[in-house]
């Protein structure tokens, strides 16, 4: 395969995806702002994550064909009234994760990351204030980025 060809997700590299994601949720469990939304955490979120975000820069489509898909994600996200403030602490708390891991030394895929990222808060934080499925986000499956 070509570099024109190979997918971010394989420019990162599972592993690195999945090292990244849990020294994220770690240190989300840890912020006094984003913990009280995330309680004592869920065993797979990590897992869950990783697989979001594999099959969103071009990984396989596992968190759509085996655990559960956008309306998973979707359900998790509703009521939660992320505010702005969380929103920017969930994606500087990702961005510092990148840094810790390496991936934050590519700026190609810091930058790409971070892109994706603040759309991807958006989205969840619409959604968290949606109280008819009408105010949605219309974006309404796993995207594919870039
Ligand atoms: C790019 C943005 C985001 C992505 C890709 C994402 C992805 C996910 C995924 C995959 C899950 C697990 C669903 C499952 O079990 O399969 C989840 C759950 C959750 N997300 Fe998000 N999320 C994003 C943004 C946010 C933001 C901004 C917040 C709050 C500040 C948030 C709070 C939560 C909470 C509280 C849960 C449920 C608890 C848990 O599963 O640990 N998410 N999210």
């Amino acid at each position: 395969m070509s570099d024109e060809t190979q997918s971010l997700y394989q420019l990162i590299g599972h592993e690195r995806l999945q090292q990244t994601v849990n020294l994220f949720y770690t240190s989300v469990l840890k912020d006094p702002l984003l913990q009280p939304l995330f309680g004592d955490g869920h065993p797979t979120h990590v897992e869950h994550l990783t697989a979001f975000l594999a099959e969103v820069f071009g990984g396989p489509p596992r968190y759509t064909d085996e655990l559960g898909g956008f309306a998973t994600i979707l359900k998790a996200h509703r009521g939660l009234n992320i505010t702005d403030e969380q929103r920017a602490r969930f994606i500087e708390l990702f961005d510092l994760a990148m840094v810790r891991t390496g991936l934050g030394n590519d700026d190609t895929i810091r930058m790409t990351l971070n892109e994706y990222l603040s759309f991807g808060t958006e989205v969840a934080q619409i959604n968290s204030f949606a109280t008819t499925d009408a105010e949605l986000h219309p974006c309404q499956e796993v995207p594919r980025w870039p």
